[in-house]
């Protein structure tokens, strides 16, 4: 290994469905098309299939699991658990359908306005569970989490989780307001252009874009740019199809970029050079500050670098003078602060894929003589060679892999590390549970889990899990 810089939820009842309303749909499909037919014979389309089903619980993905009469499952989006609705199926693959809830026949009390209906029925993806009320939110993200470590990270895990309490997600700090809809949390935005140039999201699961009204998730220094509709002064500095990236810092005079192919711009529209964004955090009283470039990975709720810092913080549990290994560690969120907290009779030794994030997590980590940031795909080789960096095992090992988790033999080389603590980070229910089963099979213990809700009005959520070797 080269090191790259030294620097330092259903009701349980049996759900009901009735088919209905494809013939309402085809009648006003057919209506449509005798129209056109009179220049052009049109391929008759079938009709678009929609049932009447009663919801059951959240599914993992931000859809409720529901059965046709059939006995056939639905997953349907933007209903609620133990709503009627009458929902249009989108897809279908051998015994299972994807429908959207078209109408709503028995409101769930936690049902509220949608706070961004374009991401409703048909719309675009990024805000599947906008039409919930936030703390509800929560407790889908918490029934799905539950449900997770049961199926997948199997009854002995799950039971070690009852052991410690159990798990719920948490409100991020500054979301915990009861009537606070949540909006303007993330710092990271990705659109694209239409065919008529307007900014706007693909249509969830499709290749079609549809050009936005607004996007009141983004943070508002991103919203106060006028990104969208015909009349957005940024229109000439994109192109149909083109793709557009948003990304806004929390210190710094320059507090939002834009890139388009055409160039990177600040708020003024005014092209600049540098790429940089900038971020503080406070961890345990501490300021930390961090350079990001705005290609590179970082953490989109405005607070979820501070959170999930702060956590592996906690989780790590360092005095000073320990031994650390980090895998997946972006551009250094917590390497610098596992740095810090080691001290100068500490070493911290990290790896990660991305180039620019090393780069950055070597700039970020420059006052730390106790550091080596690493260039490298995690596999089963790079923990063993990131190990023998420090020579003996390590006293912690932080690993904060993507969305897909760390993996069977990634984990196992991690439990041949004898790393005497691990804290896993994990954006995925899914994913986590399964690295977190492989660790607890092979000699660790589970001694704390937090979840949090950095992802409002999505599905998205976030874990920190402390193991020690038994
Ligand atoms: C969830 S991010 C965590 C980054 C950092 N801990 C943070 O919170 O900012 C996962 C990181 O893993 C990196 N990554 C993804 N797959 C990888 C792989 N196979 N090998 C090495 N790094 C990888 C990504 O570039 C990204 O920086």
């Amino acid at each position: 290994m080269t090191p790259s810089r030294r620097s330092s939820r259903s009701p349980q009842g049996k759900a009901s469905s009735k088919a209905r309303g494809a013939q309402r749909g085809t009648a006003k499909a057919a209506g449509k098309k005798n129209a056109r037919t009179a220049q052009r014979p049109a391929r008759p389309r079938p009709p678009k299939e929609t049932l009447e089903l009663l919801v059951g619980e959240p599914a993992h993905g931000g859809a409720c699991v529901a059965r046709d009469d059939s006995g056939r499952v639905v997953f349907v989006r933007h209903a609620l658990p133990g709503e009627t609705v009458v929902a249009q199926v989108t897809a279908t693959q051998k015994t299972l359908a994807w429908a959207d809830a078209i109408e709503v026949l028995s409101p769930s009390p936690d049902r509220v306005p949608s706070v961004w209906p374009q991401a409703g029925p048909h719309g675009v993806g990024g805000g599947e569970l906008a039409h919930v009320a936030p703390a509800a939110q929560r407790q889908w993200k918490t029934d799905v989490l539950r449900g997770q470590i049961r199926r997948i990270g199997g009854e002995a895990l799950a039971d070690a989780v009852s052991d410690i309490g159990g798990v719920r997600v948490q409100a991020a700090p500054g979301d915990t307001a009861p009537d606070d809809p949540l909006l303007h949390r993330r710092s990271r935005i990705e659109l694209v252009a239409n065919q008529d140039s307007n900014a706007g999201m693909h249509r969830f699961r499709d290749r079609v874009v549809l050009p936005l009204k607004e996007m009141p998730l983004a943070v508002e220094d991103i919203v106060d740019l006028g990104l969208f509709g015909s009349d957005s002064p940024w229109r000439h500095l994109w192109s149909p199809k083109d793709r557009i990236r948003v990304v806004a810092s929390n210190t710094g005079d320059n507090r939002v970029l834009v890139r388009t192919p055409q160039g990177l711009f600040d708020a003024e529209r005014q092209m600049v050079e540098d790429d940089t964004c900038h971020w503080r955090i406070e961890v345990n009283g501490q300021t930390f500050d961090y350079r990001v470039r705005m290609d590179g990975f970082w953490q989109t709720h405005r607070e979820g670098a501070q959170v999930l810092a702060q956590a592996v913080s906690d989780a790590a549990g360092l005095r000073g003078g320990e031994k650390v290994a980090e895998l997946y560690s972006g551009a250094g969120l917590f390497t610098q602060v596992l740095a810090s907290q080691v001290g100068e009779k500490g070493r911290v030794v990290s790896v990660e894929g991305a180039e620019d994030a090393v780069a950055d997590a070597t700039a970020n980590c420059a006052a730390y003589g106790t550091v080596d940031t690493f260039v490298g795909a995690v596999d089963e080789g790079a923990v063993t060679d990131l190990v023998g960096e420090l020579g003996s095992a390590p006293d912690v090992l932080v690993c904060d892999p993507p969305r897909t988790g760390a993996g069977r033999e990634v984990c196992a080389r991690i439990a041949d590390s004898e790393a005497a603590r691990v804290v896993l980070v994990s954006c995925d229910p899914a994913a986590g549970a399964r690295d977190l089963r492989a660790l607890t099979e092979s000699g660790y213990e589970l001694e704390s889990l937090r979840a949090w809700d950095l992802f409002p009005h999505t599905h998205h959520v976030e874990f920190v899990a402390a193991l020690n070797r038994r």
